[in-house]
């Protein structure tokens, strides 16, 4: 038999599988999705197994077998295999890679050298010296002795170890290990037979108390108990309980435990609700689909607090009443204890968690709860679609607007996209829930020009649960406030209304888009702006530090007093970040109570819980922070929500700004007023007449995405066409700009080819296998044009039709590496970019 197996190394040269022999003693272990080591040249690499077959087209003579195999059952599936190189494919990555995406950190291989007997100890004449046999009496037996362990053991005769590594009598060996082992806990465990214990007590000495305890409490409570708690429990010592098992009354030994991030936390169970009206109605078709076993994309869109939850859930327990699993994708940031208790509440222990405020160890085991078949439910952030499932019914993608589900790095994949391709391998159902859908999904419900069903499925919730009304939403013109003399940050409605709402005693979300104390430092005489020498973009001031920090390199100086071009000493830093918010809350509002969430109070573990849990417990008046306070959050006495500058997103120059800002408010507004108390929302901004934010106000997602759409069609952007952004980095900006050229070029040559069935520019259509139509802009300097002393130039390939697109760019870029591979010229592509940067 034999393996193809990718390495894990990610290079162009590697990118391919490489066959191997599997000796007999492996053969049932061995299978597509196991991870082995394998001989590589002359080391030892992690590699994925993703094929097996009887026939090789290696000389057998020259085929490697492979070393050992490092898991019981294989951490991937065979279906995960192809799915990774379908990704590899669709976003231009290594296959490696996309398979490394899908595991958790704590299996990344860890690649360690450790000192054996080496094949020639056996006759070697040194061995007739009687310290080398010592040496080598020591490293036999020992499975992870390091160099640096045998030179502790030897120490001062480094030279000589040397020796015997080259003489063949010690060999170093390259073995592959998981980063992350699994927790042991030693246990205590009564004798089957408890009789044994009542024998024992009159055998202890009558002072000994705290021996009979253990005893006593065992035979009260026969059955393994972990060492740590029983200490805690009646305040003994491990000395005690190890006295007793060395008397062979009970036994005392280490087992695999679980780090359960969960752990001592009881959810209250919840029950179905009954539907409203709306729910049914939505809920039917997705109910439907499940039961039958049918493949089918749900575009749910349901105002904020109509209801969306409880569709999920409905929906999978149908899944789970037909023996199938279900995966729930939430953002990052809106995986708070509130939505974890949702699904816990419901389904209680059928339920993993996956985040990444867990330990890599916490996660490891939540995901060992998957391929152990000990859940049926994944509740977490982007990755979490990679769950090891073999039987998923139904995924669910809430706020499935959000950017995060786009990956930055490699693989860039959209969490989407891959859901649904998981969802058709599976005959599975996809919902994905929004209060303000993405244009490019919103686009696949709509009718085609050729087809009568459109390929996604449009549900939609337009009622808050229980009839309650969408909060009013009153735009302040802050222009306004400037020519009547207000010079704070607070208009004078927002002004009042915090005033009422301290008054009352109820809550106030206060949303920020912008994190630390001040964005920049200017100097008010002549101009000049703080900036990082090493990249474009302005230096940001932190207040607790007093320095200026590059958030793109890391480099950071002393804030100034002096401007160093003109050496005024009006130079200060400008821009409102949560920090100044929070101080003059509290000098308009003495006594005010804050809570402020933002990058720097939320990145311990635990304390973006911790803020929550305060707030709900009406610890504090005010949640103020970035958008994380916009999301997801369903708290009873919030009844307003203020938004101090609606202008910071609209005015970063993308194309998806109005988009991003119209969510914005749509997800914040939609945090007031939630229960029986009527909310209010107050949007602060420079510019109250752009369309974003009127439809936002009057809680149109419809009229906004029409108007949006037209936008989008005439300028080409997607949903009507499809982008792909190719960056070049160098530290030269001539070669840079050459290289580049070169590159489209190239493209536009490779193109050529499929553009004869090139039709009209403004055909309303996505995806379409009629007709292929693309389009190259640039390369130009990318918008923050150097990062790290490289320059950065770019190039966008807008295209339309089917997805040859991504081969042409990979076929030009494997032409590009060839050319510039002694350039040190990096080039990286992103599929359906979400930032143009
Ligand atoms: N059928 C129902 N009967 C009674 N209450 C319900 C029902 N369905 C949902 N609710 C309640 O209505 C509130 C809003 O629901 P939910 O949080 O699911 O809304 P949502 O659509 O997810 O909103 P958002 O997009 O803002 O997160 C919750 O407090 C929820 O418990
Ligand atoms: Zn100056
Ligand atoms: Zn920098």
């Amino acid at each position: 038999m034999y393996a193809k197996v990718i390495v894990d190394v990610p290079a162009k040269q590697t990118n391919r599988a490489f066959d191997y022999a599997v000796p007999k003693e492996l053969r049932s272990w061995v299978e597509v999705g196991s991870r082995v080591g394998v001989p590589f040249g002359p080391r030892v690499l992690q590699g994925f197994v993703v094929g097996l077959s009887n026939e090789t087209d290696v000389d057998p003579k020259r085929l490697k077998p492979i070393g050992h195999v490092l898991d019981l059952v294989p951490p991937l599936t065979a279906e995960l295999v192809s799915l990774g190189r379908w990704i590899a494919r669709m976003y231009l990555c290594h296959e490696v890679t996309a398979l490394q995406a899908m595991l958790p950190a704590a299996l990344k291989a860890k690649y360690e050298r450790v000192i054996t007997v080496g094949e020639e100890s056996a006759e070697h004449p040194l061995l007739h010296m009687s310290d080398v046999q010592e040496i080598v009496q020591f490293v036999r037996g020992k499975a992870t002795l390091t160099m640096e362990g045998l030179m502790e053991r030897f120490p001062g005769r480094d030279a000589f170890l040397k020796e015997l590594l080259q003489a063949g009598v010690l060999a170093e060996v390259q073995m592959v290990k998981d980063r992350m082992a699994t927790k042991k806990a030693l246990t205590v465990f009564p004798p089957k037979d408890l009789s044994v214990l009542e024998a024992a007590l009159p055998e202890l000495p009558a002072r000994a108390n705290k021996q009979m305890a253990v005893l006593r409490y065992l035979m009260e409570h026969p059955h393994a108990i972990r060492l740590t708690e029983l200490i805690e429990m009646i305040e003994i010592s491990a000395s005690t309980v190890k006295s007793l098992a060395e008397r062979g009354w009970i036994e005392l030994r280490e087992v695999e435990v679980m780090r359960d991030p969960y752990a001592g936390r009881s959810f209250k169970r919840t029950t179905p609700l009954t539907l409203t009206e709306e729910q049914s109605r939505v809920f039917a078709p997705i109910k439907a689909a499940v039961a039958e076993d049918r493949h089918e994309v749900f575009l749910l869109h349901g105002v904020t607090g109509s209801g969306k939850t409880e569709v999920y859930l409905q929906s999978i327990q149908q899944a789970l009443d037909m023996g199938k699993e279900a995966i729930v994708l939430v953002p990052e940031i809106s995986l708070t204890p509130q939505m974890v208790e949702r699904f816990k509440g419901r389904f209680g222990d059928q339920v993993a968690v996956l985040h990444s405020r867990l330990s890599n160890g916490e996660r490891y085991d939540e995901w060992r709860k998957i391929t152990r078949k000990q859940v049926k439910v994944v509740i977490g952030a982007r990755s979490a679609i990679f769950a090891p499932f073999t039987q998923i019914g139904l995924i669910i993608i809430d706020e499935e607007h959000e950017s995060s589900y786009k990956q930055e790095e490699s693989p860039k994949y959209h969490t989407r996209e891959v859901a649904v391709q998981r969802a058709k391998g599976h005959n599975a159902a996809v919902v994905l829930g929004s209060a303000t859908p993405s244009l490019e999904t919103l686009e696949l419900t709509r009718r085609r020009r050729d087809r009568a069903k459109p390929p996604f499925t449009l549900l939609t919730m337009t009622e808050r649960v229980a009839s309650r009304p969408m909060p009013p939403v009153t735009i302040v013109d802050m222009r306004e406030e400037l020519k009547t003399g207000n010079r704070s940050m607070f208009s004078r409605p927002l002004y009042k209304a915090i005033e009422e709402r301290l008054h009352k005693k109820e809550q106030i979300v206060l949303l920020l888009n912008r994190r630390g104390y001040a964005t920049f430092v200017m100097c008010r005489t002549c101009g000049y702006v703080a900036q990082c020498p090493h990249c474009d973009i302005s230096l940001t001031y932190h207040q607790s530090s007093r320095m200026l920090r590059c958030h793109y390199c890391g480099y950071a100086e002393r804030e100034v007093t002096q401007c160093p071009s003109c050496q005024s000493e009006h130079i200060r830093h400008f821009g409102t970040g949560t920090q100044r918010v929070e101080e003059e809350l509290s000098k308009i509002f003495p006594g005010i109570r804050v809570i402020r969430m933002d990058v720097d109070t939320t990145s311990e573990k635990g304390s973006h819980e911790k803020w929550l849990s305060l707030f709900r417990d009406k610890q504090a008046d005010v949640l103020l922070g970035t958008q994380m306070v916009a999301k997801g959050l369903d708290f009873p006495d919030v009844t307003l929500v203020g938004v101090i500058a609606a202008d910071t997103v609209l005015n970063i120059p993308d194309f998806r700004s109005a988009e991003r800002t119209f969510q914005l408010l749509t997800q914040v507004a939609g945090r007031a007023g939630r229960h029986e108390k009527q909310g209010e929302v107050f949007v602060q901004t420079y510019t109250p007449d752009h369309y974003s934010i009127q439809h936002a106000s009057r809680h149109d997602y419809t009229a906004f995405a029409n108007q949006e759409l037209d936008v989008r069609a005439n300028l080409g952007y997607p949903p009507y066409q499809r982008l792909i952004l190719v960056t070049f980095t160098h530290e030269q900006l001539s070669l840079l700009v050459r290289m580049a050229e070169a590159f489209v070029t190239r493209l536009k040559e490779i193109a050529r080819p499929y553009m004869t069935r090139q039709t009209d520019l403004f055909t309303p259509v996505v995806t379409d296998e009629e007709f292929f139509h693309m389009d190259v802009l640039g390369p130009v300097a990318s918008p923050i044009s150097r990062i790290k002393d490289r320059y950065r130039f770019q190039c966008v390939v807008k295209y339309r039709g089917d997805d040859v697109a991504s081969d042409i760019v990979s076929q030009t870029v494997a032409w590009f590496e060839e050319r510039s591979a002694k350039e040190k010229l990096t080039v990286s592509v992103d599929v359906d970019p979400q930032y143009l940067m």
